[in-house]
């Protein structure tokens, strides 16, 4: 506690523990202490709460959870502690104010916060609920249905926003500390009934149940086996049926069910992972970095699905685009389709088009003149999969751009390598392959070389971060990371159409699962031709394939010719209205099984002998997702990801893998190495001809080791690359 002036009757209580004064033990037993000695001392009048920095409170110190000591302290007793002090406190809200930290200012009788900060109760993204009477206050303060969409998204609001809802009391622009302690002096002697939360009713809605009824149902759909939303509803719903003590003992029970949940383990795991992720390769960074990467301009070339979704992307993160396309119909094509873009993302943003100022040529510039590119700092290519076509441009540029500049390819799974040979600057070379939609998907995989430098690297990842993106760094090999552990998950699901099951089966169980969309659906979304031209191009199918190959066999291992057999009949998905789904029309977005697609896949089976088998759910999952895992497995023994955390944070940013199991790596090491390998084993036996089944040997050998944590796996493997 210290005094704001040497005779003010305010008393300051700082939260101090940076970078984002969570609020660990210490903080809790100081703020505690301060209270009391505030509330003890008769020359304090009032009493201020405010953070270090300019930052209010990220919440509850998320390391502290798993903690064995986690039990000692708790919040909750002192938020009604702050309630039932005799003296006024006012929560100053600079920065955020969250988790904790916001419940800590909703036990404050006043609350005045700076116009840029932003409030919220994330605990549902890190799989827990406000455990410290939140669930309990906010309804009362704000109302039931704004209360419920804040605790079960877990989303922040800015100030502006919590100053409509009545969630702060006023918002200031200049000196909250100061504005808060004018605030405190006045209020001194106010009666302070009213401004106890825990005190007021919660506002009556003219049909309560139908609308928790709905509520519940919408929070389930999103849900898609995620425990948390779900108890956060019941929490509030707790708010509306009891008196506040009652409501607080059924939030704090339902706070210890998530507290010792897997799912909670796992966000948490999540949450640290892409930091660390993060963290690891800015710190490559030369100092100062090269390029001041707002400031500079930034061109691509190609403005197709993904260029499209990139540019927007520059735009929205103020970095001036340059656009250039191979001709001008593409050109209009692509400029129109930008433009339609960046009109949908100024309309959800406070200023509209005018933040965003893209119709401002120095912001962004549509061409077919690649001799604009001579000034520019940073290129990023993203032209047709084409490796030919990929070199020629890369050797242009490497002529056209001035010496400094950085050359990066969206390759999805081309080697970095050979197109770095095509320029004279091989260490300036790299992968930033985006994710579709580009704008919208926050992975940046970035894929370095063998002669990309660290300066390069550091600068894709503060690009990552200026798109408020996750960069994570991996190592070159035929689809990297992602792509590469997809390629197993991918061919297992249609080897389980050969053998019996149906594409909304195997859909529905890596949807229930907790994955947004199943194999067969995304397939559909993303066009089967784009794997179609790329197996021609390896020479899997198409004219160059040998004449005498067998149906079902490439190089000696099983091969299924089923999604090219699909493309031979013009089923490329929606695109086309037809794939593994039938839709209403070309464009459609509704799947529907497919009669067509059913008796189909039998005369396939009948032409090749196969016994048509029921599969049932739990092969249909372990096949899919231990071949993806296994494959993961082989990347790290091989130095093409420095760390499990890199795979998870690629999952989850990148392939929607849900975050509440906690990647794939994370997952395997949650149901046991042990297990993982002994599935592998029994399916590959069952499927000799089936390399991607045989278990890794990094695997192997961490089962040998008896089950290390995640953390210690790294430490069985000598080799790391030199770059990670
Ligand atoms: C209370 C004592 C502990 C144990 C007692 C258990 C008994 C039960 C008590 C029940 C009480 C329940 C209280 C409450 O309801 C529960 C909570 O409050 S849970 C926490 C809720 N808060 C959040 O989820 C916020 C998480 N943080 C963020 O969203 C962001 O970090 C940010 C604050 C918006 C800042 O973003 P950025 O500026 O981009 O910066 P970074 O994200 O890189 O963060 C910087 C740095 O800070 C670390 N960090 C951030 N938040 C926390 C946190 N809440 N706890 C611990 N550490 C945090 C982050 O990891 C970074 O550090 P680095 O990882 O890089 O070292
Ligand atoms: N589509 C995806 O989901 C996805 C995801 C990640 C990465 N990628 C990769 O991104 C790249 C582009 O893919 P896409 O799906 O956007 O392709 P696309 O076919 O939609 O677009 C490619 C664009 O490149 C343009 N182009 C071709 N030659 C050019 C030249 N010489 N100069 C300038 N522009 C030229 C074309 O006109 C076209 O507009 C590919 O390497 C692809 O593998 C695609």
């Amino acid at each position: 506690m210290e005094r704001y002036a040497r005779s003010s009757a305010v008393a300051v209580i700082r939260l101090r523990n940076p970078p984002v004064n969570a609020l660990s033990v210490e903080v809790l037993q100081a703020l505690e202490d301060g209270l009391k000695k505030a509330e003890a001392d008769p020359s304090v009048k009032a009493i201020m709460i405010c953070g270090e920095n300019g930052k209010f409170s990220a919440g509850a110190d998320i390391r502290g959870f798993s903690t064995p000591k986690r039990h000692r302290v708790a919040l909750g007793p002192i938020v009604s502690l702050i309630e039932s002090s005799e003296k006024p406190v006012v929560a100053a809200i600079e920065g955020i104010a969250l988790g904790g930290g916001l419940e800590v200012a909703l036990g404050c009788h006043y609350r005045l916060a700076h116009v840029k900060a932003q409030m919220g109760l994330p605990e549902v993204t890190i799989g827990l609920l406000p455990g410290a009477e939140g669930t309990q206050r906010l309804p009362r303060l704000i109302g039931v249905p704004a209360a419920l969409d804040m605790i079960t998204t877990g989303k922040h609001i800015p100030a502006t926003e919590a100053l409509k809802l009545g969630l702060v009391d006023e918002i200031v622009e200049e000196n909250t500390i100061e504005a808060a302690i004018r605030l405190a002096n006045k209020v001194i002697g106010q009666p302070l009934g009213p401004r106890r939360l825990s005190l007021k009713p919660v506002p009556k809605l003219p049909n309560t149940d139908a609308f928790l009824r709905e509520a519940l149902a919408k929070v389930k759909k999103q849900a898609r086996g995620f425990l948390a939303p779900e108890l956060c509803f019941q929490a509030v719903k707790a708010a509306t049926e009891r008196p506040f003590a009652e409501g607080v003992r059924r939030e704090r029970e339902l706070f210890q069910r998530l507290l010792s949940s897997e799912q909670a383990r796992a966000l948490q795991y999540a949450f640290f992972a892409e930091r660390a992720v993060s963290r690891d390769h800015l710190s490559l960074a030369p100092s100062p970095l090269p390029g001041t990467l707002l400031s500079d301009v930034y061109i691509y070339t190609g403005l197709g699905t993904m260029g499209q979704g990139i540019a927007t992307s520059l735009v929205k993160a103020k970095i001036p685009v340059v656009a250039l396309e191979q001709d001008l119909e593409y050109l209009n094509k692509g400029r129109k389709a930008v433009m339609g873009l960046l009109e949908r993302e100024a309309m959800k943003m406070e200023g509209g088009a005018q933040t965003l100022d893209f119709h401002n040529p120095a912001r962004l510039q549509f061409t077919v003149d690649f001799d604009l590119l001579s000034d520019v700092d940073l290129v990023i290519e993203a032209v047709f999969e084409d490796m030919a076509l990929k070199k020629e441009i890369f050797h242009k540029l490497s002529k056209i751009c001035k010496p400094g500049a950085l050359l990066c390819t969206n390759t999805s799974a081309l080697n970095i390598d050979e197109i770095a040979s095509a320029t004279s600057r091989p260490q300036q070379v790299i992968g930033t392959h985006f994710f579709s939609p580009a704008h919208v998907m926050r992975l940046l995989e970035i894929i370095y070389g063998r002669h990309t430098s660290p300066t390069a690297i550091a600068t894709a990842m503060q690009l990552a971060k200026a798109l408020k993106k996750v960069g994570v760094v991996v190592g070159n090999c035929f689809g990297f990371v992602g792509n590469r552990m997809m390629f197993p998950y991918v061919e297992q699901a249609v080897f389980l159409l050969e053998e019996g099951s149906r594409p909304e089966a195997v859909d529905q169980a890596l949807e229930d699962f907790g994955f947004k969309i199943g194999p067969f659906r995304m397939s559909d979304l993303a066009g089967l031709d784009v794997g179609w031209r790329s197996r021609k191009g390896q020479g899997l199918t198409g004219p160059s394939l040998p004449a005498g190959t067998a149906a079902r066999q490439r190089h000696g291992q099983r091969y299924s010719p089923l999604p090219d057999l699909l493309c031979e009949r013009g089923r490329f998905g929606q695109k086309t209205g037809k794939g593994w789904y039938q839709y209403e029309k070309a464009g459609g977005r509704t799947a529907v099984p497919d009669p067509w697609l059913h008796s189909f896949l039998s005369q396939y089976r009948d032409s090749h002998g196969i016994k048509t088998r029921y599969i049932d759910q739990e092969e249909i999952l372990e096949r899919c997702l231990f071949s993806l895992i296994n494959e993961g497995f082989a990347i790290l023994a091989e130095g093409i990801a420095s760390a499990p955390e890199h795979l998870d944070v690629i999952y989850i940013n990148g392939y929607g893998w849900p975050k509440h199991r906690g990647g794939p790596m994370f997952y395997a090491s949650t149901v046991g190495l042990p297990h993982v390998l002994a599935k592998l084993q029994k399916y590959s036996e069952a499927h000799p001809d089936v390399p991607k089944l045989r278990p890794s040997a990094f695997l192997k050998k961490l089962v040998a080791a008896g089950n290390p944590p995640l953390k210690e796996w790294m430490s069985y493997l000598s080799r790391q690359s030199p770059k990670l």
